[in-house]
């Protein structure tokens, strides 16, 4: 099993990677200074997997539960409002647990509960999908959606500890993987161009699930990501490069109201759209553009959009998060595995990537 600390101002955790760590939930919370108390909140597929499990694990704790739908579409304040209701009617107090076991969805949903109810009370991240286990299980932010706008209601809110056992992988959907990868390329983009290689050259090995090569990229990313948020937890600064692909990636992912792709799908096609306002204004060159596209491509069909589509996903990044003074900030790419913050990026450049990024 490897370990990695995240060392905050105000908080310390430990993320534990490994295949078949899942058993070691119990010891894991043992070893934490938390009552015998739990409340697990899962979906209704993870839970159909994996929640007997849980539960036997935990068979000397007070355990309770919750199972959402599964989908994007059960990331908001009504679904919270059921879970909150649920744990009044469990007792849950200040010393119970919040486990949070699955994906994204889960993790984000879990984690904006467990930092309201009762104001706030300790969290543990379980994730089962890779995006979950290179990204959200991780660094702290929870949230919910709200008016279709993405996490517009949340906190930085970090767990207690977090278990990411790959195991959990043999049975996501080869949809889900793949949409995974997009945040574990954009890592390789943002800041390790080497990462990005070794994902082209191992990527046959990656799909068909290698448990090596698994450990190493989760650990990989969150060490990028660790470094990123212990600098800059609120998101003032530097952890804006995190969010690259997500300016535009928020926007195609809300087209459809959520139905249409999956979060690190929208990403993915996020990273070739906001690299090619990069090329634009000469930034990076047509080779580095088409290793992005290339890799891409493999992950999400690449998509042109049209003028109703495009309407929309502007609509949608006029609430950005990034925003400063009413202006959009992008995260470009400005050479390989490197990114820069922007903050006067036009408009028709904007448009012109959505229309023209991807020639098909
Ligand atoms: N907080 C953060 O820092 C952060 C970072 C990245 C993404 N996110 C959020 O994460 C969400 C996307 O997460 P996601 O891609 O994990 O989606 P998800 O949670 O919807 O999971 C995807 C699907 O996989 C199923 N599933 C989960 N684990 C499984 C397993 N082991 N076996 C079989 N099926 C399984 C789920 O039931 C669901 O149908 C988005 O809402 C996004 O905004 C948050
Ligand atoms: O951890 C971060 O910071 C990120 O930006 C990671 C993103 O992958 C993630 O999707 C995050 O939830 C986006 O945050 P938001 O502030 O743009 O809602
Ligand atoms: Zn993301």
């Amino acid at each position: 099993m490897r370990v990695l600390n995240v060392d905050l101002k105000d908080t310390k955790y430990n993320i534990y990677v490994g295949a078949g760590i899942f058993s070691n939930i119990h010891d894991i919370l043992n070893s934490l200074d938390v009552s015998n108390d739990v409340f697990i909140i899962t979906d209704e597929n993870v839970g159909r997997l994996y929640l007997d499990k849980c539960l036997s694990y935990l068979r000397d704790y007070k355990v309770n539960y919750f199972m959402i739908k599964p989908g994007e579409k059960s990331k908001n304040l009504e679904v919270a409002k059921e879970i909150y209701k649920k744990m009044l009617i469990s007792r849950c107090d200040r010393q119970t647990t919040v486990v949070s076991l699955g994906g994204g969805v889960v993790g984000d949903i879990a984690g904006f509960v467990a930092s309201t109810y009762m104001r706030g009370i300790d969290f543990i991240q379980v994730p089962t999908t890779l995006l979950a286990q290179v990204d959200s299980s991780v660094g702290g932010k929870v949230a919910v959606n709200f008016d279709s706008y993405k996490n517009i209601i949340g906190a930085f809110y970090q767990p207690r500890t977090v278990i990411i056992d790959v195991n959990f992988l043999e049975t996501l959907s080869k949809r889900d993987f793949f949409s995974g990868l997009g945040e574990v390329v954009k890592y390789g983009l943002i800041k390790n161009y080497d990462f990005f290689n070794w994902l082209r050259n191992n990527f046959k090995k990656i799909i068909q699930l290698d448990k090596e090569c698994l450990v190493n990229i989760i650990m990989e990313s969150l060490k990028i990501k660790r470094d990123v948020v212990e600098i800059d937890e609120r998101d003032k600064g530097i952890r804006r490069i995190l969010n690259f692909g997500h300016t535009i990636g928020h926007g195609i992912e809300s087209l459809d109201n959520f139905n249409r792709y999956k979060h690190g799908e929208a990403v993915a096609l996020g990273i070739v759209y906001e690299s090619f306002i990069s090329k634009k204004l000469d930034m990076i060159d047509e080779k580095y553009f088409k290793e992005i596209t290339d890799m891409v491509s493999k992950i999400v069909e690449l998509k042109a959009f049209n003028d109703k589509e495009i309407k929309e996903i502007m609509k949608k990044m006029e609430h950005d998060k990034k925003k400063i003074n009413n202006k959009n900030v992008f995260v470009l790419p400005i050479g390989k595995g490197k990114v820069d913050i922007f903050t006067e990026t036009d408009k028709k450049v904007i448009i012109k990537s959505l229309k023209d990024g991807v020639k098909l």
